[in-house]
């Protein structure tokens, strides 16, 4: 549920975007930090084949190429990138239903899209999960076992070029310790609900003729 005094109206939900190299664990801290939350996660869509127990619909929308084209021009992505000779999109629609009904919406995309994203809209929180080391992340992606020795090495070049690009982001996550990364998300989750422009005049008001 969001949190909400009787005095604060319902506000609008935080977009959160997370980004980080292929393999870092943004999927896994995405799903430890998001259980029990009423958080709106935004399914992508994507031409990539689903990987052993990916489930359509719910890790992604699975399209091949014509339909993810028809997709871009139809329902409207809110930012669409290319990666590792895949397309991925964020589909524009269910996310300002879901900002606007005030459930915090949480992106997991890649760092052009984060950028998109950041020049579309000024209301976007840019989160960047940082991986201790290459030596750690190349470690995971081959313990993941999800991509062949050619993809992994290519997936490690663009974690290169992604990591360099970090100070772009507002927040920055290392994921050494899991249990520590979820409860930076959760702080920083909780410290932009308390931003003060999230305090409408009119709940204002409400507190100082109550
Ligand atoms: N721009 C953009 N990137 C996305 C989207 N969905 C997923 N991605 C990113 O595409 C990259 C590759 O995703 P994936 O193939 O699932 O690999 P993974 O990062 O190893 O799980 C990751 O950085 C994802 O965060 C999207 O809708 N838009
Ligand atoms: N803090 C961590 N320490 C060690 N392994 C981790 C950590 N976070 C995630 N992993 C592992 O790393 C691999 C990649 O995690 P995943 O969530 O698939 O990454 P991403 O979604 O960023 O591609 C998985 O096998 C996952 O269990």
């Amino acid at each position: 549920m969001t949190e909400e005094t009787p005095h604060q109206p319902r506000r609008r939900g935080l977009l959160i975007v997370m980004t980080g190299a292929s393999g870092v664990g943004k999927g896994t801290l995405r799903e430890l930090w998001l259980a029990e939350q009423d958080v709106f996660y935004s399914v992508s869509w994507t031409t990539r084949p689903p990987r052993k127990g990916e489930r359509p619909g719910q890790d992604y929308h699975f399209v091949d190429a014509t339909r993810f084209l028809e997709g871009m021009g139809q329902e409207g992505f809110l930012e669409h990138a290319e990666f590792a000779g895949n397309h991925y999109g964020t589909p524009r629609g269910p996310i300002e239903a879901a900002l606007a009904s005030g459930q915090d919406v949480v992106l997991e995309i890649e760092v052009k899209g984060a950028m998109q994203v950041r020049q579309s809209t000024d209301e976007a929180i840019l989160v960047f999960i940082m991986p201790p080391s290459m030596s750690e992340l190349r470690r995971r992606l081959e313990g993941r076992a999800t991509e062949n020795p050619e993809q992994i090495e290519r997936r490690l070049t663009r974690a290169r070029e992604e990591i360099l690009e970090a100070h772009a982001f507002d927040y920055v996550v290392m994921n050494e310790d899991l249990t520590r990364a979820v409860a930076d998300m959760h702080a920083i989750q909780r410290a932009e609900r308390s931003r003060s422009e999230r305090l409408s005049p009119e709940a204002l008001g409400g507190i100082v003729d109550s």
